[in-house]
């Protein structure tokens, strides 16, 4: 199975996470999420970010650091999350795809139900700024 590269981004901002809620039709379909996608041939990471931050919840990111790589098998999808913290941006961000998304408190986080693959990036996200 050919493993699904994704850019994903914490949008971080005093003490808060921005994160939205995948659509049912999706793959992980009602999870909560840190917006991102798949990134596309001959993007990095960065740039693969840039744009899908802008797509999803219409922000512009000016700076990102790399967080961690977390891969993982849904047995019917393999993915590869390339996670980068948003140190910096313009705008604020909103569900530009009519999705749902709020600002969340980093000790509220772990009440969101998301994907398997996640628990190891909350828990990285809580040890770099909690
Ligand atoms: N964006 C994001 N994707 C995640 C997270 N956790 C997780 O397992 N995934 C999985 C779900 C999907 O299989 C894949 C991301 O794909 P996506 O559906 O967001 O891709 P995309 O935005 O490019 O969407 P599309 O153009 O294919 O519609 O990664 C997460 O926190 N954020
Ligand atoms: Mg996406």
């Amino acid at each position: 199975m050919k493993t699904v590269e994704v850019a994903v981004g914490v949008i971080h901002r005093d003490g808060q996470i921005y994160i939205t809620r995948r659509a049912q039709q999706l793959h992980q379909g009602g999870k909560w999420e840190f917006p991102g996608g798949k990134k596309e041939q001959g993007e990095t990471v960065h740039q693969a970010l840039c744009r899908e931050l802008t797509e999803e919840v219409g922000i512009d990111v000016q700076s990102t650091e790399p967080l961690l790589v977390v891969e993982h098998d849904y047995g019917d999808k393999k993915v590869r999350l390339e996670t980068l913290l948003v140190t910096r941006f313009g705008g604020e961000p909103y569900g530009r795809e009519g999705q749902q998304g709020q600002w969340v408190k980093l000790n509220d986080l772990s009440n969101f139900d998301f994907p398997e693959a996640n628990k190891a990036i909350l828990q990285k996200v809580l040890e770099a700024l909690a």
